[in-house]
């Protein structure tokens, strides 16, 4: 197995996702039960014997503290945490703060669904996974892709679309088989990469 370690991890439940609301970029916190996936996520990186170099995570509360629950359940909260808003959420726009069910009500469960998950068809106001992709991957190709290469073993918290948007790339997935990957919260996926950047393996720790 190489030494090429990138796990990434999306948040714990946030108060947005508990409330279902288009969340994007605003700031909500973890919810209790968003507290406890985070810490189980440091639990299970641990008993699979993993640890870090070099973290990222995003501008957002809900990244930021899952990443800080798990060093901290892992033992290893000295780490260097690098923040930044190229791995924030999918910007949802005008869609923001509305809840999901009414959205559906209002534009239609079919709209609704290609906002959420179509590759290139963006929220009013908002980025699609298209965008998303196209600030997220070069921040990967240029500050965390060259660690992983030297060897560093780097951990990523972010969010559900910014790091789909990671997973589209690595696991060279169609815009049509993006639509159906879905990303549990807190739930930490591990690859291991070859020396040329392409994936050696993937561990997916979803429940
Ligand atoms: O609201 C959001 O920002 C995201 C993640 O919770 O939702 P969705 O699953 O609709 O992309």
């Amino acid at each position: 197995m190489s030494d090429r370690l990138l796990v990434l991890v999306r948040h714990g439940q946030s108060e947005w996702n508990l409330k279902n609301l288009f969340t994007g970029w605003r700031d909500p916190d973890l919810t209790p039960r968003g507290v406890d996936e985070a810490r189980k996520a440091g639990k299970r990186l641990k008993a699979e014997g993993l640890s870090f170099d070099v973290c990222f995570t995003s501008d957002l509360k809900r990244a930021q503290d899952t990443l800080d629950l798990i060093l901290e359940e892992m033992g290893e909260d000295n780490l260097p945490v690098i923040c930044d808003q190229a791995l924030n959420e999918r910007d949802y726009g005008d869609l923001s703060g509305l809840n999901k069910d009414d959205a559906r009500a209002k534009w239609g469960e079919e709209q609704v669904h290609i906002w959420r998950r179509s590759y290139d068809v963006p929220p009013p106001g908002g980025e699609s996974l298209k965008d998303t992709v196209a600030r997220a991957l070069p921040y990967y190709v240029k500050e965390i892709l060259p660690r992983v290469l030297r060897g560093e073993r780097v951990l990523v918290a972010a969010h559900g679309n910014s790091l789909r948007a990671l997973i589209m790339v690595l696991e060279k997935l169609t815009p049509d088989g993006i639509m159906k990957r879905e990303l549990n919260t807190g739930a930490p996926v591990i690859y291991r990469l070859n020396a040329d950047s392409t994936v050696e393996s993937v561990l997916d720790l979803a429940d």
